[in-house]
């Protein structure tokens, strides 16, 4: 089968907006290039073993690559994905040049892809992310694996804004704590929750091709299992009360989830957010304490932040 894809060049603190623009428009698997991550692979701040003849020669900015499938007649759609990309100017966010290039493939072309940037990652001290077709020993003796095809949503666990929830998954769970993971993308923070000792974790996405994913990952992971995926925006008729939620989504998205994640925690629940670009920072935190939340910990990796906020209990007297 014969697939378009579509590059955007932009700037490292546009690509998850960009992403999620082309994810909405439509695309199958979306791939981030980013100058500042693959200085920062080189530098082997997590101990990850990326080879240094498969880091590109991006030197600045970046690219983000989505696969379009034959049915999605690209041409009509290029000028609204232009347009969107522009926009993120009015939220802050500097797109760079926002130069939209597209170009046919096959099949085999986008595997290759795919393959060719993504090795096993140690992401967090027991936490490691390992390609599927890649067979990896463990290294250390808590060294947990998470196995991932990332060839359909977000979420290969080394974009910032999924590491810092990995982060908070490892520092907050001390094994039984029942979770629900919004906008789980590729299922790779559940199937992190799960394999840190998280008791029930029920996992959500607006997205079909998401939760096909992460149903597909979390077979890979039968270590994880069992993990209930389902279909759902945000806590939308969700009335439960969890110990923790964990969410990296925009901030823009993550507003209207706060007062959700507040109603759905069990008094001195947590509640980890990403996805929350440095600008967007006061945003977040002023939205969690006007909900009720005290902020608990502030995490960063670059231009993201990621909090840890806590539902307080109520007073004793
Ligand atoms: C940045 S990705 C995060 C994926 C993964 N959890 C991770 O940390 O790498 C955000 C995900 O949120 C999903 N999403 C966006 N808006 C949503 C909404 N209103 N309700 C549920 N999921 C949503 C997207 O489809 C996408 O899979």
């Amino acid at each position: 089968m014969e697939w378009t894809q579509v590059t955007v060049i932009t700037e490292s603190e546009a690509v998850e907006a960009v992403s999620y623009i082309l994810d909405d428009s439509g695309a199958t698997g979306v791939k981030i290039e980013d100058s500042k991550d693959f200085h920062h692979l080189k530098a082997g701040k997590f101990g990850e073993i990326v080879a240094a003849d498969s880091i590109p020669h991006l030197k600045t900015g970046a690219q983000v690559t989505a696969y379009f499938p034959q049915d999605v007649f690209v041409p009509e759609i290029l000028p609204t994905i232009k347009q969107r990309v522009e926009q993120l100017r009015e939220f802050g966010l500097n797109p760079g040049s926002g130069q939209v290039v597209s170009a046919a493939v096959d099949d085999e072309d986008w595997a290759t892809a795919w393959k060719k940037y993504y090795k096993p990652v140690r992401i967090t001290h027991d936490l490691t992310v390992v390609p599927e077709w890649i067979d990896y020993e463990v290294e250390q003796p808590n060294e947990k694996l998470i196995h991932l095809d990332p060839g359909m949503a977000f979420g290969t666990g080394t974009h910032p804004t999924t590491t810092l929830m990995l982060q908070a998954l490892e520092m907050e769970i001390r094994g039984g704590e029942s979770v629900i993971d919004v906008g789980t993308g590729s299922g790779v923070l559940s199937i992190a929750a799960r394999l840190l000792g998280a008791g029930e974790v029920q996992a959500y996405d607006l997205d079909q091709v998401a939760v096909d994913s992460a149903l597909e990952n979390i077979k890979l992971n039968p270590d994880a299992a069992p993990i209930t995926i389902g279909a759902n925006s945000l806590l939308d008729g969700i009335h439960t009360q969890v110990d923790l939620i964990v969410a990296n989504i925009l901030a823009e998205i993550i507003v209207p989830l706060v007062p959700q994640a507040f109603e759905n925690l069990k008094p001195g629940g947590k509640f980890l957010t990403s996805g929350i670009i440095a600008d967007k920072f006061d945003l977040i935190k002023t939205t969690l304490i006007e909900n009720g939340f005290e902020v608990r910990e502030t995490l960063r990796i670059k231009d993201w932040y990621g909090i840890i906020a806590v539902k307080p209990l109520p007073d004793e007297d």
